[in-house]
């Protein structure tokens, strides 16, 4: 048997949590044969809520479940955690952007960063979710300075999933037969969903596609589709999120099947500013991702890069007494 990975998650009395939990626990993340320890965080007046979660976790007799703790103090859930996946942190409701968040949200994210650094493993593994994801995530790595910042992520993957499913339905084609779909940026209005990379059972997306829909619709529906599920379901997607979330750590850790989209610290590549939380097409391996170089930009990418480059460039602006 193996040594079992410490998973702390935070929000873990949340609507996210509640589909997330379980899947890590059914060895949905890890592998069937991976046991894990679950270390959930929440704020005091939920802790009655993550009571009853941790209830029925133990209820479910998961046998990859070796241990499960629930606590208020960010150093007691971070303690020695091998992935943390930061989940807490207030939903927009209709009408906001994400940024909206920035204020309300941005705090939790420093006070979790320092926790981070001085109880997690040393080579700990972070996944940011609460939104805004990539700025959020800058906050918590600017936190936590014995850290490679490389250990923080910001989740794009439920945006690069949305972008998958909308291509297979447009084109009658599988989500498997698609390659090379990437997800610049921003988790928000101004990500750029591109295609241009992208083959269907080989063939090249825009050959398949008209320009028109690509152009007008599909970019529009992927970067619109969390307010549209916030408008449809009067709350923001919960299961879907979740997956997405195994998805990203599944692949970070055992290597992902060609490229796939997370939020990384820049490190110049493609002509993005430095240091903030970009989305780029990756390929993860043995515990590492690389950003896939030498992709040819055309200039609609170009413009649409840019844009969702300054986003993030102000964001970060708005947070820096945080940084
Ligand atoms: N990046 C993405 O693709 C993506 C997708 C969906 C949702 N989200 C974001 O994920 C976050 C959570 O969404 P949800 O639907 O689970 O919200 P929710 O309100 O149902 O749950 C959030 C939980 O976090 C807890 N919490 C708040 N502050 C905390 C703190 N400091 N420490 C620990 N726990 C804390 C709350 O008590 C609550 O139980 C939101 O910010 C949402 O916008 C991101
Ligand atoms: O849109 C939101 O606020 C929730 C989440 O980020 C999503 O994309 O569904």
């Amino acid at each position: 048997m193996k040594e079992p990975v410490r998973v702390a998650i935070t929000g873990g009395a949340g609507n996210i949590s509640y589909s997330l939990i379980f899947r890590i626990a059914a060895g949905d993340m890890l592998g069937p044969d991976q046991p894990v320890i679950l270390q959930l965080l929440e704020i005091p007046p939920a802790m009655d809520a993550l009571k009853g979660v941790i209830m029925e976790i133990n209820d479910c007799a998961f046998p990859l479940v070796h241990g499960i703790s629930g606590s208020d103090k960010p150093e007691e859930a971070f303690k020695d955690a091998d992935i943390a996946l930061l989940v807490g942190s207030k939903p927009r409701g209709k009408g906001m952007e994400r940024s909206d968040l920035l204020k309300a949200n941005g705090d939790i994210f420093s006070v979790q960063g320092k926790a981070l650094n001085d109880n997690a493993s040393k080579d700990v593994k972070v996944l940011v979710v609460g939104n805004p994801a990539n700025t959020n995530a800058l906050i918590a790595a600017a936190n936590a300075p014995d850290l490679d910042n490389k250990q923080f992520t910001a989740m794009m993957r439920l945006d690069h999933n949305r972008a998958l499913s909308q291509l297979a339905q447009k084109t009658d084609s599988q989500v498997t037969d698609i390659d090379k779909m990437i997800v610049w940026g921003n988790h928000s209005a101004t990500q750029y969903p591109d295609i241009s990379q992208a083959t269907v059972n080989g063939k090249p997306a825009l050959d398949l596609v008209d320009r028109d829909w690509y152009e007008n619709d599909f970019i529009p529906t992927v970067q619109k589709r969390g307010a549209a599920i916030i408008e449809a379901r009067g709350a923001s997607s919960a299961a879907s999120a979740a997956s997405a979330a195994i998805d990203h750590v599944r692949d970070w850790v055992k290597g992902s099947d060609g490229i796939v989209s997370m939020g990384i610290p820049s490190d110049g590549s493609y002509g993005v500013e430095e240091g903030i939380m970009f989305s780029y097409p990756v390929i993860c391996k043995n515990g590492q991702y690389e950003i896939v170089q030498d992709l040819e930009i055309d200039e609609f990418s170009r413009g649409r890069m840019k844009t969702t480059e300054e986003e993030l460039r102000s964001e970060r602006e708005a947070v820096a007494a945080l940084l």
